[in-house]
């Protein structure tokens, strides 16, 4: 077990990403603030790709630059290509993130390219970012299973690893893309991302989809990973991942994490008004088991 925890909420990108109604600047800038203000130190602010394929985050620069930002907090971003890094770097972000695959056709599927293209296409990315003295995370999709392949072998996860490390990413992200690993072919991802990449450089990213994300994080804290992502009210999903739900929500895996003694440094019923913030401009629940258990207590 590790001996300290970080959570990385993703939901103002991944979260709002696939939402087919198109929320405002002004909400998502709204989002971000609250989440920073309850105790989160890493977002993951919007992505810098094709407005033609995500319209929801064509609002990149707005919603960065109208950003008040808290010194103690990370701000990361998604970059797919070179045009998405200069657009990236006027608004400053603390981290980027290049983003693969582990599947051959989620990587055509998602940025139109094989593994080994993508590559090439994010090692100029790095190569700038970390001149600018920007830190770089990778994210690899698919890492346990493919909404086109079916599954994914840790072979293949070992692969794309080893090319993310030569071409100087920093740390990565595990991701569980459609939500359909269990614990032991999480750990079986994992070990094979420990080949290339530190403990302390692997985090784990799960959608929640069969109900597996937190079975699948204490998993990984198995291995000694102690660097999780999340979405506040579960929100999220991948435009090319039809079917797969949200992240695991902030709320339920800091319920857990807070269980176990960890600090998080988050104040969860204030995270849970976060939650309801943005559901209710969402105009539906929050997916939170733990908050729907809060909101009950709190009217009992
Ligand atoms: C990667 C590309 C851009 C390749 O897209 P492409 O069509 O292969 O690229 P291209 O270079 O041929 O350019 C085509 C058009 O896109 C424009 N373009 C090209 N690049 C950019 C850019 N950076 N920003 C803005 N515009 C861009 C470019 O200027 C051109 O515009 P046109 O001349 O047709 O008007 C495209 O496939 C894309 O944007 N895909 C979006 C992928 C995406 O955002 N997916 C969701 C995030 S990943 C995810 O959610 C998974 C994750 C991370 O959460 C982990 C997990 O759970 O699995």
């Amino acid at each position: 077990m590790p001996h300290k925890v970080r959570v990385l909420d993703v939901s103002a990108r991944d979260g709002l990403q696939n939402e087919p109604q198109l929320v405002s600047a002004a909400v998502k800038i709204e989002l971000v603030q609250k989440l920073a203000a309850v105790g989160l130190q890493e977002i993951e602010v919007t992505s810098y790709v094709s407005p033609k394929w995500i319209p929801q985050m064509a609002d990149n620069h707005e919603v960065m630059s109208g950003l008040r930002r808290d010194k103690n907090v990370k701000y990361s971003v998604l970059v797919p290509n070179m045009k998405g890094f200069e657009a990236a770097i006027l608004d400053r972000p603390d981290e980027i993130v290049v983003f693969g695959a582990a599947s051959e056709a989620f990587s055509q599927k998602n940025i139109n390219c094989s593994i080994a293209h993508s590559v090439e296409r994010f090692e100029p990315v790095v190569q700038a970012a970390l001149a600018a003295g920007i830190s770089v995370r990778g994210a690899m999709s698919c890492t346990v299973g493919c909404p086109y392949e079916g599954d994914v072998s840790p072979k293949q996860v070992g692969y794309l690893a080893g090319l993310l490390k030569q071409i100087g990413v920093q740390r990565v992200d595990v991701a569980d893309t459609i939500g359909v690993g269990t614990p032991l072919k999480v750990q079986r991802a994992i070990e094979a991302t420990l080949e290339h990449f530190a403990t302390d450089d692997i985090s784990g990213h799960f959608h929640d989809t069969y109900g597996q994300a937190l079975a699948n994080t204490l998993a990984s804290m198995e291995l000694g990973i102690w660097n999780f992502q999340s979405s506040v009210a579960g929100l999220g999903g991948c435009p090319y991942a039809k079917g797969a739900t949200g992240n695991v929500a902030s709320e339920d895996l800091i319920f857990m994490l807070h269980g176990m003694g960890f600090d998080t440094g988050v104040d969860l019923d204030a995270l849970v008004d976060v939650g309801v913030y943005i559901s209710e401009k969402l105009g539906r629940p929050t997916n939170s088991r733990v908050a729907k258990a809060i909101l009950n207590k709190r009217t009992q």
